[in-house]
This record gives C-alpha cells, structure tokens and sequence, in this order.
C-alpha cells in the first residue's frame, strides 16, 4: 500500500530554489533512506512532507487518514529543568498510560519512564524521542538524523530498533542519516539527494552508481560486500570490524 507520492515537488526558502523536481514514493513497511551532502535539502524535503513547508511547485499525495510520526533533527532541553521521561512523553496530551508504555517498550526503552530527561544518555535520549514519535501508532515514522551525536555501537543498535518497530507496527520509515554504512545495511531503498534526486534504488544499486560515488566516495561497496542483511541476531562492533 502507498502511503505517500511526491510528484514534480520544487520548494524555495528564503526566495532561493531548494529542491528541484522530486518524485518519491514510499509504502507501508518499507524503510527509505534519504542521504546527501550538507545543505542538499534533506531536512527541507522532511519538513515540506510534514506539512512544515509549502511547495512552490508539484504536489504530496498521502493515503486518506496517514498519521505520521516525526523524530527531528535536533530537541534541546533546557538541563535545569526538572522533567522526568514520563511527563515529557505526557506532553504531547491525549495519550494513555498504556499507550505511553506501549511506545516506550516499542522503542527499547522501556523502563526509562521515572529517569530524569537531562540524566538520560544521547542513546537513550533519541529512544525517547523515537517512543514519543510512535504515540499514536504512526503509518509513516519520519526521522531526521535521528543517529547523530551517538557512537557507532550506538547507531547500529539505534537502527535495529526502528527495524523491529517496522515488524511491530508495519508501517513506513523515511528517514535522513549520514551514517552511510549503517544507511547501506538497514534500508530496504536509498535515495541520494543532491537538490534534486540524483540516484534511487537497492543500496546496492545506488552504492555502486557513478552519482553516488561523485558525491561520497566508493568505500561503501566494500562495506556491503562483508555485510549480509540479516535482522538477527544484531552485529557486533567487533564483528563489522573484522
Ligand atoms: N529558512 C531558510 N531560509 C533560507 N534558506 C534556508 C532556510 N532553511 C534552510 N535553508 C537553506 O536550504 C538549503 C538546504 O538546507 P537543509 O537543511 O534542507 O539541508 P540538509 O541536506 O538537511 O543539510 P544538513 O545535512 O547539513 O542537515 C541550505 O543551503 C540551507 O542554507
């Protein structure tokens, strides 16, 4: 089932031309990833598709009712303000104390409820954000660089939580990463944005395109050669190192 089409999608910000002609579909239970270099329009794309931005041209069709669920780039949390994980999970209103619970297991973080915000790790921090994303049971979870500032172990494991929250909830994942290796092992589509969609496809048909290259590279081919996608059981550090 298709939740979301881009069709002809130009944006402008601040009187310049941000995004040019781009065509996107996504379906329920796939994950998508969006790469590109900084200032290639990631976030405007993310933020026009939430409703945050206006097209200048072109039109996003969404399924009838889709609820998205968005993690975004970056939450800054005054630190001398007392909130515990469970207030700030209460913030959004509406929501039960079940659901709440259901979201924090959903997004490995069960348990966390009683810890203050400021106390929490960078790991545990976006595992809070990913539940509050998932209150409401989202068709489409929409995640901006959600990995960034974690350490490699981290990612990964960051990475296969939104794998098993796909499983749970069957819905879609579009999402924005610079960590390529990680991007190449967990994304069923890659799509390289450079303004405007410059490569789209497996990763392994976009790792080996002359586009992709240009921009970042060949040295993720042979990451994927020593990787096989599996969901279980999690690689090690150790174990990519080798
Ligand atoms: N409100 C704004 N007004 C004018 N230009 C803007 C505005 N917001 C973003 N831009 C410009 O739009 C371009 C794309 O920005 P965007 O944040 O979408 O890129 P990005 O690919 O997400 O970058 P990064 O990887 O660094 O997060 C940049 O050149 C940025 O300076």
């Amino acid at each position: 089932m298709t939740l979301l089409t881009i069709e002809n999608l130009d944006v402008d910000l601040g009187g310049q031309p941000i995004l040019d002609n781009i065509h996107l579909t996504l379906g329920r239970g796939e994950i998508v990833t969006i790469v590109g270099p900084n200032g290639s329009g990631k976030t405007t794309l993310l933020k026009t598709i939430i409703g945050a931005l206006s097209p200048a041209w072109g039109r996003i069709r969404r399924s009838p009712g889709l609820v998205m669920g968005y993690v975004p780039q970056r939450l800054h949390l005054d630190a001398t303000l007392p909130m515990t994980v469970d207030r700030f999970m209460r913030l959004p209103g509406r929501h039960s104390r079940a659901g709440i619970d259901q979201a924090l297991e959903s997004a490995g973080a069960a348990g966390l409820g009683k810890l203050q915000m400021s106390s929490l790790s960078g790991g545990q921090f976006q595992r809070i954000l990913l539940a509050r994303a998932l209150l409401g049971s989202p068709d489409l979870l929409i995640l901006d660089e959600a990995t960034q500032g974690l350490d490699q172990q981290g990612v990964i494991d960051f990475y296969h939580q939104l794998e098993s929250v796909r499983h749970e909830l069957g819905c879609g994942v579009l999402m924005v990463s610079h960590e390529l290796h990680v991007v190449m092992r967990t994304s069923d589509r890659v799509v390289c944005l450079n303004r405007s969609i410059c490569c789209e496809g497996t990763p392994e048909g976009v790792a080996s395109s002359a586009a992709y290259q240009t921009l970042f590279g060949q040295g993720v081919p042979d990451a994927l050669a020593v990787y096989h996608h599996d969901h279980s059981p999690r690689p090690t550090l150790q174990e990519l190192a080798s």
